[in-house]
Formats: structure tokens, C-alpha cells, sequence
């Protein structure tokens, strides 16, 4: 055990890479608000033109996606997991770092180290996740690929990036929060794209609304923080992590009123053989 606990924290915390790493602005890939403005346009356009053009094309045999969907669901979920434990680790292995600091960096806190580390990781991840859409659109899916659906992925994007420049004090607590969610989600997508379909999808969408009602409460709380003698860095950016928040909020309820309201769509919840045992 104590083998492992310090294994991990070596790959995960200490290797000289990560503990000094330094987030700089213009410098480190992907760091500048031009590159997040082209990324997202890029995204958007592609999302528009590819979702048009497929439609006249044939379809891609479900034996070529569904591998390809996999490996890609797989990834994202051991990745997800990664982050989780990292941005943990990053706070439990250093004893000047305080359970506070993970919700409140003081003002003069340096993009550095272990923490700022896993914020990049997880910023780039979400640009690794656009994959979702294009095998969304290449599967003709088209059902799916809902405006909830292409709002996330592009905002998430630039919403991540805030958090790096503006060294938000919350970004700890709201990265260790979404990647819990998304290795379930994406545990969901990848049995879903080996041909399982698990009874428990009301569940992933249910995590995921605690997570936006979190994110929206947490935001809520530093509200105070930026108007009284802010100690914290970062809060100002508290205004769009709470409009995040709160509109996923409204779109995920509506997903859930729309997919499970029925007693068909109980099923997805209880599955039938639950239901005849019981
Ligand atoms: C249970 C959910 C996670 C997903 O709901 P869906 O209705 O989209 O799910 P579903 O049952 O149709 O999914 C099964 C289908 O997804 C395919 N599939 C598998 N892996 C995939 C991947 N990585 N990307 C896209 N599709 C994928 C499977 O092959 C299967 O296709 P087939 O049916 O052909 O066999 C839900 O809670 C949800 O998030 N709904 C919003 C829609 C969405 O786009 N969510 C993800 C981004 S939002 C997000 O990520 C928020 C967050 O941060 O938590």
C-alpha cells in the first residue's frame, strides 16, 4: 500500500517534469486566447459543416466506430481517473498546501507545480474530447448531437483556459469534480460502445446534475470573496463559472425530464430483469 501511495505519487506529483512546471502565458502549448478563439471556431465550423456533409455520405459500418468509439471512451475514462488522483495527490502529499487552498490560492500564488500541471492536463483534455462529437456525427447520430451536447464542449474549453490564466482559486475542487463524473460517464459511453448497455445512465445523469448544482453553490459562496477585500486568486472569474454552471444546470434538468420521465425510460434506470426479481 504504502508502495503504491508512493509510487503514484511520484509519476503523479514528484517527477521533476511535473513538480516544475510552470504555466506561462504565450509560452505553454495552447496558452494564449488566440489559440482558444481558433480552437473553438475550428469546432464549431467543423461541428456545422461536417454535421451537412455526412448526410449525402454512407454510412461508417458500426464495425469500423464502434472499436475506434471505444478505444476513444476507454482513454478518457483511465485519463479522467489520472487527473482525479493527480490534482488529489498534488494537495494531499504537500504539507504547506491546507484543504482551504484548494478552494482559495492567495493572491500572489505562481502558476507552478503539480497543480497548475493537472489544470493543463485537463484543459487539453477537453479539446480531446471533441472526438465525441465527430464520432457522434459519423455514427449519423444526429439525435444526439444536441445544442447541451456542442454548448459544453465548446464553452468548457475556454472556461478551463480562464481557469489557468486568471490562477482561479476553484479550479482544484471543480477538476477533481468533473473527472470523478466523467470516468462514470465515460465508463457509460465505453460499455455502451462494446454493446453493453448499463441499467444505470439515470445515474450518470443524476451525478452529473450534483456536480452543476456544486459548481453552481460553490461559485454562489465566493461571491463574497470578490466583492469584501478578496483574498483569493482569480475570483473574478467566479461571474462565468457560475453562468456555466447554472446553464448546464437548466439543460441537464431538461435532459432528465426528457429521457427519463416515462416508465419506459424508468427501465434504463431499473432494468427490466431488476424489476421481474423484484
Ligand atoms: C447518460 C449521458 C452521459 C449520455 O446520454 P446520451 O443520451 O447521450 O447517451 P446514450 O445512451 O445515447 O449513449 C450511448 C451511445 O453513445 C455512444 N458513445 C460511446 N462513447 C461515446 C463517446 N465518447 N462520445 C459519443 N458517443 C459515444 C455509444 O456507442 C452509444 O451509441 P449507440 O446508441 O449508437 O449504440 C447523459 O447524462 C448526458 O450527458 N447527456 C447529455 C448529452 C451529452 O452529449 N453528454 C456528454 C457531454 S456533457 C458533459 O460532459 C457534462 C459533464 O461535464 O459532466
Amino acid at each position: 500500500m504504502a508502495l503504491a501511495y508512493s509510487t503514484l505519487t511520484y509519476w503523479l506529483v514528484n517527477h521533476p517534469y511535473i513538480a516544475n512546471f510552470t504555466w506561462t502565458e504565450g509560452e505553454t502549448f495552447g496558452s494564449t486566447v488566440f489559440f482558444v478563439a481558433i480552437v473553438v471556431s475550428l469546432y464549431l465550423s467543423a461541428t456545422f459543416l461536417l454535421r451537412h456533409a455526412v448526410v449525402s455520405l454512407p454510412s461508417l459500418g458500426s464495425k469500423i466506430l464502434k472499436p475506434i468509439t471505444s478505444v476513444h471512451s476507454f482513454i478518457l475514462c483511465l485519463l479522467s481517473l489520472i487527473m482525479a488522483v493527480g490534482c488529489i495527490l498534488s494537495v494531499t502529499s504537500d504539507p504547506t498546501m491546507h484543504l482551504f487552498h484548494t478552494i482559495c490560492f492567495p493572491l500572489d500564488v505562481k502558476p507552478k507545480g503539480p497543480l497548475f500541471f493537472w489544470g493543463q492536463v485537463f484543459y487539453l483534455s477537453k479539446i480531446l474530447e471533441f472526438g465525441d462529437t465527430l464520432l457522434i456525427i459519423l455514427g449519423k447520430s444526429f439525435q444526439r448531437l444536441s445544442f447541451l451536447h456542442v454548448y459544453h464542449h465548446a464553452t468548457v474549453v475556454i472556461l478551463c483556459f480562464t481557469w489557468l490564466r486568471t490562477r482561479q482559486s476553484m479550479f482544484p475542487v471543480a477538476l477533481v469534480t468533473n473527472s470523478l463524473v466523467h470516468v462514470v460517464m465515460y465508463g457509460y459511453y465505453f460499455l455502451c460502445a462494446v454493446g453493453r448497455r448499463p441499467g444505470w445512465k439515470r445515474f450518470v445523469t443524476e451525478f452529473q446534475i450534483v456536480q452543476f448544482v456544486f459548481g453552481f453553490v460553490l461559485s454562489g459562496w465566493m461571491f463574497p470573496e470578490h466583492y469584501f477585500g478578496s483574498g483569493c486568486s482569480g475570483v473574478w472569474t467566479i461571474y462565468f463559472m457560475g453562468a456555466f454552471n447554472g446553464s448546464l444546470l437548466v439543460l441537464f434538468f431538461n435532459f432528465r425530464s426528457k429521457n427519463y420521465a416515462n416508465k419506459k425510460q424508468l427501465d434504463n434506470y431499473f432494468p427490466k430483469e431488476t424489476i421481474k426479481l423484484a
